[in-house]
């Protein structure tokens, strides 16, 4: 044990205790008492098991949700040593697109450069978005070869707005390989004194990404990225969600065609014959292939998926911050209970646990992390970055984007009409809501300083590590306590007349 004390002095409640009282408690009821500190905050590693068989360096897990997870926010997530689950409100091949195009990046970003054809115009400079230039290709897409760039500032000098670009494009480019790692395609930059660079395909010569010095600018202001998620193909790590209709077996077969490195059955009650067979199908199919099956909140439901074969069991039902399934069925379990419950069963057989849902500020990361979960999954935390799908709005002076439950009405029309095919007198009833969050910026940045975050709860917990964390939790030297009402409010911000948040 790792204690500077000698004597072990009786305060607080284990949590086996705490949980084994008929309370269903979440993140916020509980508190951690703090322990014994021998070594620094950067010594804490966060390094972690996803799946039996896949492992992350920082515990972090984007939701598969149409609103949180397609190719961008893969790429980040795996940039960052964590992992994405492609969501599957949409047509197989979009979904295994998202895939490819996350896992075939080397460099962090995905910047959607703009093509036109030569025969096009360019009538206005809009035209160009926020890019320096646009692209100029064979068919007037990313798929094809490209044949120059058109930079906005050569298209503003233009006297006549209305000839075709092919007249006035500049075909001596410079050219980066979509192969070239970050460090390569800005020390390029550097060296040509250029301002832009467009990533190539090295065996069709199509447009993969724009380059720019502002790019390098961006992401060298962030935290340096740890050791990133790559699998045994070399390429990012990144998962997808399926469900357990039979078309989803066609659906599986694409995905797996487009590496995917993981797959995760996606249902709010995961425990379901049409669940179990769908996991022993994929480990008959696809006997490499790690599957999290899920969602559960007790320990007999995570006891029927493990024995069915789960790599992994993702915890949580209604929980998230679009959830009405409490509500709406009167089904489901405070968080932390749920976290617990499943972890104390799950870490018998050697199954890791993803905590699901309600994750809003780093310290419901170190409650999951510390009450077992091996990773935490997150939808509205990371739902206003920049990587998340959709398009900012302005409201009331802030940028915002929209976020929605898959259960909600609007999802559920959107997509998972394929997920309701054949069921369509069936009547169908919400589960979520929408709405909208907050910009954040970009994950690359506010994910190292979360992480952080984490290391800090976790140097004062005294576990150097994720695996040390859940011994502590098994030996009960971890105290923990259920906080009342009034010291929920006391362990918030209050009693000023004015105050900014600003957390890093
Ligand atoms: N974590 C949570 O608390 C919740 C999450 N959600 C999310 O909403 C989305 C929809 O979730 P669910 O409605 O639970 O999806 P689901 O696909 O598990 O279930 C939809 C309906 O189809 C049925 N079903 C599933 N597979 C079947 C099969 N092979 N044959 C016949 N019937 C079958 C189910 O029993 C259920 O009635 C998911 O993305 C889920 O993650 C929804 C509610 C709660
Ligand atoms: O009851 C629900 N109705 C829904 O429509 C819905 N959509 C997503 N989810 C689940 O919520 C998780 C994300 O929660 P957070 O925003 O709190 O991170 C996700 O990871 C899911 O587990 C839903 N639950
Ligand atoms: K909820």
């Amino acid at each position: 044990m790792r204690n500077g004390v000698v004597v072990e002095i009786e305060d607080g409640f284990s949590a086996n205790r705490l949980f084994n009282q008929g309370y269903s408690y979440t993140y916020d009821d509980v508190i951690f008492l703090p322990h014994y500190i021998d070594f620094p905050t950067d010594s804490v590693d966060l390094t972690t098991q996803f799946t039996r068989n896949l492992k992350l360096s920082i515990p972090c897990v984007s939701s598969p949700m149409d609103t949180v997870t397609e190719s961008s926010m893969a790429l980040a997530m795996a940039a960052l040593g964590g992992i994405g689950i492609v969501h599957n409100n949409n047509t197989s091949s979009d979904q295994a697109l998202a895939i490819r195009s996350a896992k075939s990046r080397k460099i962090p970003f995905i910047s959607d450069p703009i093509c036109i054809s030569p025969n096009d115009s360019i009538d206005s400079v809009e035209e160009f978005g926020s890019k320096p230039c646009v692209f100029v290709t064979e068919s007037g897409n990313s798929k094809s070869k490209l044949l120059g760039v058109v930079l906005k500032s050569d298209w503003e000098k233009l006297s006549d707005k209305d000839v075709a670009v092919r007249d006035y494009i500049s075909k001596e480019v410079i050219l980066g390989s979509s192969n070239n790692s970050f460090e390569q395609a800005a020390s390029i930059l550097q060296a040509q004194k250029l301002e832009y660079l467009p990533l190539v395909n090295e065996v069709d010569g199509s447009v993969v990404d724009l380059f720019t010095t502002s790019d390098v600018e961006r992401i060298l202001g962030f935290p340096k990225l740890g050791n990133p998620s790559l699998g045994t193909d070399g390429e990012f790590m990144v998962g997808a969600a399926i469900g357990t209709r039979e078309q989803e077996k066609e659906r599986l077969e694409h995905l797996v065609k487009a590496g995917t490195n993981v797959v995760v059955l996606d249902s709010s009650q995961g425990n379901s014959i049409y669940q179990i067979e769908m996991i022993k199908y994929v480990k008959k199919t696809y006997p490499n292939l790690d599957v999290v099956g899920g969602n559960v909140v007790t320990a007999y439901q995570a006891q029927n998926l493990i024995q069915a074969g789960a790599d992994g069991l993702r915890v949580g039902m209604g929980s998230g911050s679009i959830c009405t399934t409490q509500e709406v069925c009167a089904v489901g379990r405070g968080q932390a209970t749920a976290v617990y419950k499943v972890s104390s069963i799950a870490a018998q057989s050697g199954v890791p646990v993803i905590a699901d849902g309600g994750i809003a500020n780093s310290g419901h990361i170190v409650k999951a992390l510390v009450l077992g979960a091996s990773t935490v999954m997150m939808g509205s935390f990371l739902a206003g970055s920049n990587e998340a799908p959709g398009v900012y709005e302005s409201q009331g002076g802030r940028l915002i984007k929209k976020y929605r439950g898959m259960g909600s009405l609007e999802a559920m029309t959107k997509g998972s009409d394929a997920r309701y095919l054949g069921d369509t007198s069936k009547l169908k009833v919400a589960q979520g809501v929408v709405g909208a969050v907050a910009d954040k910026g970009s994950v690359l940045k506010f994910i190292p300083y979360t992480m952080q975050a984490v290391k800090q709860g976790f140097q004062d917990l005294g576990a150097p590590s994720v695996e040390s964390a859940h011994s502590l939790l098994n030996s009960s030297v971890l105290r923990l306590e259920v906080r009342t009402g009034a010291a929920q409010v006391e362990g918030g911000i209050h009693d000023l007349v004015y105050y900014e948040k600003k957390s890093f």
